[in-house]
Formats: structure tokens, C-alpha cells, sequence
């Protein structure tokens, strides 16, 4: 066991000393949130002067890179070396998709889903987005009637769990309306036992990495049951009424009849089945349609809970967005459209400014695929070794973000943006295997936001601790209990 322990030393990569029996370098883990731990590792090397240090979690080394020029070269420039984003742990539906695909199959599958996220067809999609929006708003509304103070997470993820519903799968899960809509339910569950590092999932975990097992099960196949039914009775009924809808599913029957996608839809290029292509299972359209559902709905309603919780605890700042709300959609009659949004740029900078604070995924993943040696350096990377980019800590580094813990959207306007330094800001990734559904993400937190903010004030209740709390178990970032706002009618 000792000797595992030398494996970065033997790479030439500097190493942290007197590593756990069992937990490596993660000794504290559950003692401390995954941010903290995360920030003391990159404090240590940084501090060291060195471009990325060695770390093992358990007895699975990882490395973690500290120097921006150093992963600008691993997710861009040598990014042929580090193709794939984890060792793939899991079979079954809930890994068949792009996220964890990698070399020829990750290439082949993302050339094809591309054209599904073009400014296009999210602008296609934007009426769906905006409907959903003002339902949230009306909720909200109803909840203020009634005195309630309102918990923003849950009634967040109501709101983009019904436009991932509507938009992957075309459905109307009505969880806005409905306190028990299945599908929210579902998604919920989901998405818990995903989070949740608690056991039994960190024994299997722990297993995996020492070698014990070479996959885990995440015990979801109801989930995955559920949401391949759901696919396949959708599609089935479409292919019956040759229905046209602006929404993913479409795009993925056109996918699979066709082979590829059009820029215009017309029934004939959707259900048309095309001779000699290679044909898209339904398998492979449940698989993506789930992962469109599980990167989708808590991403961004985690981004907007969170902003929300700034601008309840910066005021000027709200103000300052509601104008900009109110002046743009003075211009469109009041009436919030894609234009509009695409108007809303300190909105831009409100969510730009979220996301360096609180990234979702507090970590980029990265796999060595080909023995990469690191430039100007002795130090040489294996095949098949986790490499992790600490973005959570890189975008609160002072160093690159001065007085971090403020929360300022200029640091995104037009005269400051020039001043960030290249890769210091990533919470969508960067290069070939950069978040496809960026732009989804933001028309879609942007819609909700800028909704809200156009008719309530918010203010944080005292239930809701500042600086936030987060959890101590989980794998993206969560809040240790809920974001409670108290929610008055905007002037
Ligand atoms: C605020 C919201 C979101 C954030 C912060 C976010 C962040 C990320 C990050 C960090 C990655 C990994 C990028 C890399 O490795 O360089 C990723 C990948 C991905 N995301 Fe997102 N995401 C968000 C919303 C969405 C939405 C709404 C969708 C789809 C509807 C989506 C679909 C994907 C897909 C398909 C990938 C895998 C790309 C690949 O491996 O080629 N994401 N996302």
C-alpha cells in the first residue's frame, strides 16, 4: 500500500506527505465540504510554486493542475491527450451519453448533438423557456399572497425541471403547478442518489478505487425504467401523427431517421426514415435525453438559487438588474422574448459573476489518454490517470479575482473583462469537450431571472445563513439546507 503512495513521486510530480492508510490525502473527507478540501490542496501547491501537484484520493492518484498555462494545454492545445472525462465507472442508461463517452465514440456522438445546441435552435426553443418562466412568476406570486417566505432552490428546480421536461423529453411535468408532479418527483430522486456520497454509494466508491470492482451500480434502473419508457412512448406517439415540436426530442428523431440534423424542420426531413445511414437507437436518444436532463435542471437552478441569494444580499445590485430588466422590456412592450434577453447584458454579468462564485461542478474532469510529458518539465503523465481542475478555487483566487468573496458583476463588463487572466474562468469548461448546453443554460437562468427580479424584491430571511453553508457529502456543489427569501412586490 506505502508504495502506491510513491506513485507521483516516481513521475517526478510533487506530492503532499504522511498520506491515510485508507483515504490517501482525503482524510478529512466529511469532516470538511469538498470546496474547502479542494482549496487547501490548491493553496498547498500553489504555494510550493509548482504547475500541479499529486494527490491520492484513497489510493487512486489524481492530479491536480494549479497553473492556468498548464490547463489551457490540457483542455485546448494537447487536449488530444486528455480526451475523456473519467474512467467510465457504470454501465446501464445513465452512462450512455456524451459526458461519459470518450475517444471515438465521445467524437462521433458530439458532432452529431451539436447542431441541436446552435443559437438557432435555442432560439427555436426560447418560447417554451419564457412560457415556463412566467408560471414560475405566477407561482411565486401566489406563495407572496399568501405570506409564505419561499425556499428559491426547490421552487428553482420546479421551474427548470419543467423546461428540461418540455424541451428533452415533451412532456409537460407540470411541477410548477403541481406539488406532486411524477416527474419531479423522479428527477429528485435522481438526482439525490447521484449527490449523495454518504454509504452505501462511498463504499462502493471506495471499493472501485481500490481496485476491488471494476464498475459501480448507482441502483437507479426504476429511474432509468422510467425515463426509457417515457422516450420511447413520446417518439412512438410522434412517429404515429407525424407531430412537429420545437423541442430536443424532435432534433433527436430527425437524428435518428435522418442521420443528421436540418437547420429548418419540415415533417418529411423529420419522419422520412433515410436509406444506408447509421441509425440512432432509441437507447442512445434515452441516454442523452437523460443526461440533457440530469446536466440541466439542477446546474442552472442551482446558478439562479444562488444568484438570487447575492441579490438579496446585495441590493444595489438588484436594483441596478431590475432596471436594466425594466428599460429593455419598455422596448418590446413589456413582453419578455428571446430579443430581449439577449439585450439583458448586466444580467450577463449577474450570472457570469454566480458562476465564478459558486461553479456547480467545483471541479473540471479530465483523463490522461495518451502518456502526455509536461511540457518544460522531468514530469511525465500515464495513461489512464484522473486529472482535476480546481476551478472553483482558481475563480476564487485573489490572485486572478481580487476580494473574491465580493460579489461584483463588473468584474464582467466591457472595460474589466480584457483584465481576466486566460483560464481563470471556466465553470463551463473550456476547448472540444466544453459544456454543450452553455447557451441553453443561460437563456433559460436569464428568462427565470430576469422575470422574477422584473416583479419581486428579494430579501434573505434569517433561516438562510451568509456567507452559505455547504454540504459536507455531496459531488457538485450544494447548500447544507435550503436558500429561504423572503419575497415582497417590486416597486
Ligand atoms: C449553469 C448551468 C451549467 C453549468 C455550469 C454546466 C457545466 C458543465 C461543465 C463544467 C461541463 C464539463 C466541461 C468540460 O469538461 O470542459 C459540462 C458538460 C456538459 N454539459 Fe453542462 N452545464 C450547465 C448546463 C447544462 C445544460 C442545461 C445542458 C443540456 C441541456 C448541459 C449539457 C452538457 C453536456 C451534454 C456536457 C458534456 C459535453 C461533452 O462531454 O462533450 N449542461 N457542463
Amino acid at each position: 500500500q506505502k508504495e502506491k503512495f510513491n506513485y507521483w513521486r516516481n513521475c517526478g510530480v510533487p506530492q503532499l506527505e504522511n498520506q491515510h492508510l485508507l483515504f490517501g490525502d482525503f482524510q478529512e473527507y466529511g469532516k470538511i465540504n469538498p470546496i474547502k478540501l479542494t482549496d487547501k490542496r490548491y493553496k498547498y501547491f500553489k504555494k510550493l510554486g509548482v504547475k500541479l501537484g499529486g494527490l491520492y484520493q484513497f489510493n487512486r492518484p489524481i492530479l491536480m493542475i494549479v497553473d492556468p498555462s498548464l490547463v489551457k494545454l490540457i483542455v485546448t492545445k494537447d487536449f488530444h491527450y486528455f480526451t475523456a472525462h473519467n474512467p467510465k465507472i457504470g454501465n446501464g442508461l445513465l452512462f450512455n451519453n456524451l459526458f461519459h463517452m470518450s475517444g471515438d465514440e465521445w467524437k462521433d456522438a458530439r458532432r452529431k448533438l451539436t447542431p441541436t445546441f446552435t443559437s438557432g435552435k435555442i432560439k427555436m426553443m426560447s418560447d417554451i423557456v419564457i412560457e415556463k418562466a412566467n408560471e414560475l412568476v405566477n407561482l411565486i406570486e401566489k406563495m407572496n399572497q399568501n405570506g409564505q417566505t419561499a425556499e428559491i432552490k426547490e421552487v428553482l428546480a420546479r421551474y427548470t425541471t419543467d423546461v428540461i421536461g418540455s424541451c428533452a423529453f415533451g412532456i409537460e411535468c407540470n411541477s410548477i403547478q403541481d406539488e406532486n408532479s411524477v416527474f419531479f418527483q423522479r428527477g429528485q430522486d435522481l438526482f439525490r442518489k447521484l449527490n449523495n456520497m454518504k454509504p452505501p454509494t462511498l463504499l462502493k466508491l471506495i471499493s472501485l478505487f481500490l481496485g476491488k470492482k471494476r464498475s459501480i451500480s448507482f441502483d437507479v434502473s426504476d429511474i432509468e425504467d422510467f425515463f426509457r419508457n417515457l422516450v420511447n412512448d413520446t417518439i412512438e406517439l410522434r412517429e404515429q401523427n407525424k407531430t412537429m415540436r420545437k423541442d430536443f426530442l424532435q432534433l433527436m428523431i430527425q437524428l435518428k431517421n435522418r442521420g443528421s440534423i436540418a437547420d429548418i424542420m419540415y415533417e418529411k426531413d423529420v419522419y422520412q426514415k433515410a436509406e444506408g445511414i447509421e441509425i440512432l437507437s432509441m437507447e442512445d436518444i434515452a441516454g442523452q435525453c437523460m443526461l440533457f436532463f440530469t446536466a440541466g435542471f439542477e446546474t442552472s437552478s442551482t446558478t439562479m438559487s444562488f444568484a438570487l441569494l447575492e441579490l438579496a444580499q446585495n441590493p444595489e445590485v438588484q436594483n441596478k438588474l431590475r432596471e436594466e430588466v425594466r428599460e429593455v422590456l419598455q422596448k418590446y412592450n413589456g413582453i419578455l422574448c428571446y430579443e430581449a434577453i439577449q439585450e439583458l447584458t448586466y444580467c450577463d454579468n449577474v450570472i457570469k459573476e454566480t458562476l465564478r462564485k459558486y461553479p456547480p461542478l467545483i471541479q473540471l474532469p479530465r483523463m490522461c489518454t495518451k502518456k502526455y510529458k509536461v511540457p518544460d518539465t522531468d514530469m511525465v503523465i500515464d495513461e489512464g490517470a484522473t486529472v482535476s481542475i480546481p476551478i472553483q478555487s482558481i475563480q476564487n483566487d485573489p490572485e486572478y479575482f481580487p476580494n473574491p468573496e465580493k460579489f461584483d458583476p463588473e468584474r464582467f463588463n466591457e472595460e474589466n473583462k480584457s483584465k481576466i487572466v486566460d483560464y481563470t474562468y471556466l465553470p463551463f469548461g473550456e476547448g472540444p469537450r466544453q459544456c454543450l448546453g452553455l447557451r441553453f443554460a443561460l437563456i433559460q437562468s436569464k428568462a427565470g431571472l430576469a422575470s422574477l427580479i422584473n416583479r419581486f424584491h428579494f430579501t434573505r430571511n434569517q433561516k438562510t445563513p451568509y456567507p452559505p453553508k455547504f454540504a459536507l457529502l455531496s459531488a457538485i456543489l450544494t447548500l447544507d439546507g435550503g436558500i429561504w427569501l423572503d419575497v415582497k412586490n417590486a416597486n
